[in-house]
């Protein structure tokens, strides 16, 4: 690990705000724990060089159970709170992560897989998790243990020490190349996996288009391509760590051998006493065995590291700008003055200028593609303009606070998105404050939803969404404008259902979204000839490009578009509706 990750794994643990009281017990307990340990081959040796039972008094007896029972005891203690500290650290990123998610914007979620962010939220962190919790106890006792034993056995034999002292960094040299190497694999081999999440969230996600294309054999060839990919991974992973190990264990039963043998002649030619050498043996271990835990530590550094550089890749990604001012209400006009954007280079919308006079309802209508929907999400801010800006008066809404502009919009989109809940959860949700049981059946009322709502046995306690009963198109969005209702909204977007509800279907929610339009500045997304002569104004656009504003009978004389779209696709709808207007 290179002094720049270090940093940054180091800057990444402060973020999460570690509890610090709690680790510097840890620690203190992990090193207690160490030295107890240390102690326990000292009295041996004092024990075996002139052993007699008169030295072994009540004393001596009582002080090695307790060395012995405080090292058990500080040993576990030691595990539990670094296990309390690993798992807060964790909790923490989540929340941070989870925040930090919740705070980015629409384009960047625009070049992201959810099953990527899944995978981070849960596998990464959880390494992270793994390495903190389990290894870091492991590697603070490791340490103790190492440095404590070679300072004992210093004292003990000097030059035996240092016969094992050099062995060390030669093992080192064997094992780093190793391990870079790890860390290589285990990175691609997470980035495999993320991507391998990715495609498996978005393949069950849309599962339906799947089966109906019937594209299961070719999907299943690119999960298995994908997964294949991942085996490789895991199979060169599996081959270097058969290397690590075996290597690490020869290069110190080696040394193993030849510093006992070593000790050996050096009794026999009475240099050291035999006690001596059965702590040095003992000492040896106490070296040996976190020697292997530090290279199993090192191993999931490497693999923690990948995962950390993912995170930290993901918290630098920067939030939506959350603007100061909280819009004053009721609203003025909205003004939108010489607005460019295009998602890319390519413009979508070019020098888009005209108002939503407050109260009147606006229709855009224009060709499929022609921009009317990223109009609607630079209106609700999820995309910033390129160029030119959305005034609300004369406050342009860059400089309002997210909260209050989106709380002050409604928008019912075609296909209305409902949460798993019941059908109450769904129509007070994102309220802030509590409404009486009255005005939510008031709103579902108005919005010809409490009919079928009613139906239901459970009423509106019925589960919705993933886990309960499933609703129509046109309940969905009965509920989304029962919700509108709810709060209350400034503006109104609307997205106007195309052929996704029959007729029926058509005229309650029709009648339900006149209600909710009353008083309110509306835009609507025109597919009906019947919204375009009811609204105030009504705009063409075309390739991004304004062609006309006006009133319908104006438009049908200038507007040459207008007219062909009149004439062809809505009194073609209508017709085909059987619905004349
Ligand atoms: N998130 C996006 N990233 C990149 N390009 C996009 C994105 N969303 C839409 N586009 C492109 O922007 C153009 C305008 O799309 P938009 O959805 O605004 O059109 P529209 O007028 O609402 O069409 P429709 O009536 O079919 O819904 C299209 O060419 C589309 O490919």
């Amino acid at each position: 690990m290179n002094a720049a990750t270090f940093q940054s794994f180091y800057l990444l643990l402060k973020k999460t705000k570690p509890p610090v009281g709690l680790l510097s017990a840890a620690v203190s307990v992990s090193v207690i724990q160490a030295l107890a340990a240390l102690a326990i081959p000292w009295f041996l040796k004092t024990l075996i060089d002139g052993f007699t039972v008169d030295r072994l008094t009540p004393q001596l007896i009582s002080l090695f159970v307790i060395v012995f029972v405080v090292q058990v005891v500080a040993n576990a203690l030691s595990i539990y709170w670094l296990q309390i500290v690993g798992q807060r650290i964790v909790a923490n990123l989540r929340t941070l992560l989870w925040k930090h998610l919740l705070a980015l914007s629409i384009p960047f979620y625009d070049e992201t897989k959810s099953g990527e962010l899944v995978s981070r939220l849960n596998s990464d962190a959880t390494t992270l998790q793994q390495l903190l919790s389990e290894q870091l106890v492991r590697l603070l006792t490791s340490l103790v243990s190492i440095i404590g034993a070679i300072t004992i056995l210093f004292f003990l034999d000097w030059q035996m020490t240092l016969v094992m002292v050099i062995a060390v960094p030669v093992t080192l040299l064997i094992i780093i190349p190793l391990v870079r190497k790890l860390h290589k694999i285990s990175r691609e081999t997470q980035k495999e996996l993320a991507g391998l999440s990715g495609f498996f969230a978005e393949m069950l996600g849309e599962v339906r288009l799947v089966k109906s294309q019937a594209t299961e054999p070719y999907e299943l060839d690119r999960g298995k391509t994908r997964i294949e990919n991942l085996y490789g991974y895991g199979v060169k992973e599996g081959r270097i760590q058969a290397l690590l190990l075996p290597i690490f264990n020869v290069t110190l039963t080696t040394m193993l051998i030849l510093i006992i043998g070593f000790g050996a002649y050096r009794v026999a030619t009475n240099q050291i006493t035999a006690g001596e050498l059965v702590a040095f043996s003992l000492y040896l271990f106490q070296i040996m065995t976190p020697l292997v835990t530090m290279t199993e530590f090192i191993t999931k550094l490497q693999k923690a590291r990948g995962a950390t550089e993912r995170i930290i890749e993901l918290l630098d990604e920067t939030p939506e700008a959350p603007g100061a001012l909280v819009a004053p209400r009721p609203f003025t006009d909205v003004t939108v003055d010489h607005l460019s954007f295009g998602y890319n280079e390519t413009p979508i919308l070019q020098d888009v200028s005209f108002t939503l006079p407050r109260g009147k309802t606006t229709a855009i209508v224009g060709p499929s593609g022609s921009g009317k929907t990223t109009l609607f999400a630079i209106l609700e801010r999820f995309y910033q303009p390129t160029s030119g800006q959305i005034r609300l008066g004369d406050q342009s809404i860059a400089d309002l606070t997210l909260s209050s502009w989106r709380q002050a919009i409604g928008y019912v989109a075609q296909d209305s998105p409902v949460l798993s809940g019941t059908i109450r959860d769904n129509l007070i949700y994102g309220l802030a404050e509590d409404v009486s049981e009255d005005k939510i059946r008031e709103a579902a009322r108005m919005a010809n939803a409490d009919t079928f709502i009613e139906r239901f046995p459970e009423g509106y306690a019925t589960e919705i969404g993933e886990r309960g009963v499933k609703l129509s198109g046109g309940q969905r969005q009965r509920i989304a404008i029962a919700r509108a209702l709810l709060r209350d909204p400034e503006i109104l977007l609307l997205d106007e259902a195309t052929s996704s509800l029959d007729s029926e279907s058509e005229r309650v929610v029709q009648e339900a979204l006149e209600r909710l339009m009353v008083g309110r500045t509306t835009f609507v997304i025109a597919h009906r000839l019947a919204t375009v002569r009811h609204a105030d104004q009504i705009i063409v656009l075309e390739d991004g490009r304004i062609s006309g504003i006006g009133t319908h009978d104006r438009l049908v004389v200038d507007n040459p578009l207008y007219n062909k779209l009149v004439t062809q696709q809505f009194i073609g709808t209508e017709r085909a509706r059987g619905n004349h207007v």
